[in-house]
């Protein structure tokens, strides 16, 4: 179990809660986290990432928990996260930016330094290393963003919508990087294309509430009979958040 969650409960000021009484273990391997604009997964991610807290329950990984002062330097080392939004640090270049993130989760500089290269080439960035990320398209910076995520040894990569804005070449490269990965890795999206290619487990959130958990094959056997079987997932998603279904025979 990478991350699990133990009757958390999370809402943003003056607004209703996202998550309460949340309990929910993510499974190990690669594991896609599907659900409807505002149903709660960047929240949850986020509080996965520690970069939110919960205001009641806690975030547990390898034994250690978010709500433990002393643990949660530790929990942030073992865990990487590419926000929706990447922010790019004002002057820095792609390598710089990169570097400065590994630094950041506990390398040493020379080592941080060593490894921004090799995060840049695997998202096919090398020949933009000295180019200021906020001059990159927004593409780019996602890409960088992913780098990010690579350059130090995670044991958990949490990434939030990391193929929006990227071209479709880009994506291919970014599907290839995350077949290779041998961490768990948990990831937002709202593209239901290819996945039993990619990912070992779905799982659906809506209202802040798990719909669906299992493994990709189970995810489809919820489409309706006579489904297109290019369209099963589509159709497993409809079902699983109870909207209307847009024609998937
Ligand atoms: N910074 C914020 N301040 C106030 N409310 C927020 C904030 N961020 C998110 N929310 C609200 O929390 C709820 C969950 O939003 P969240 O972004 O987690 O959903 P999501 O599933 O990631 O959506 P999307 O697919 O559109 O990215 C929504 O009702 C949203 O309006």
């Amino acid at each position: 179990m990478p991350i699990g969650f133990h009757s958390a409960a999370f809402g943003y000021r003056r607004r209703s809660p996202v998550i309460e009484d949340f309990t929910f273990a993510f499974p190990r391997g690669r594991t896609v986290f599907l659900g409807p604009n505002g149903a709660g997964k960047s929240t949850v991610l986020s509080l996965a990432a520690s970069v939110l807290r919960p205001q009641s329950g806690t975030v547990v990984h390898g034994g250690r928990r978010t709500d433990r002062r002393g643990d949660l330097a530790e929990f942030r080392r073992r865990i990487a996260w590419l926000p929706q939004h990447i922010e790019s640090v004002p002057r820095l270049t792609a390598r710089e930016q990169v570097a400065y993130v590994g630094w950041l989760k506990g390398m040493n500089r020379r080592d941080a330094w060593d490894a921004s290269h090799g995060a840049l080439q695997r998202v096919e960035l090398a020949d933009f290393a000295d180019r200021k990320v906020h001059r990159m398209s927004g593409g780019q910076q996602r890409r960088v963003g992913v780098a990010q995520s690579l350059v130090h040894e995670a044991e958990v990569l949490l990434l939030d919508e990391p193929t929006a804005g990227m071209d479709p070449r880009q994506r291919r490269v970014f599907h290839e990087i995350l077949g290779g990965l041998d961490q768990h890795v948990l990831l937002s999206t709202h593209d239901v294309a290819d996945l039993e290619d990619t990912y070992d487990h779905v799982v659906v959130l809506n209202g802040g509430t798990v719909r669906f958990a299992g493994a990709v094959r189970e995810f489809h056997a919820l489409a309706p009979p006579g489904t297109a079987p290019g369209r099963l997932a589509e159709a497993a998603y409809y079902v699983t958040v109870e909207e209307e279904a847009a024609a998937c025979a």
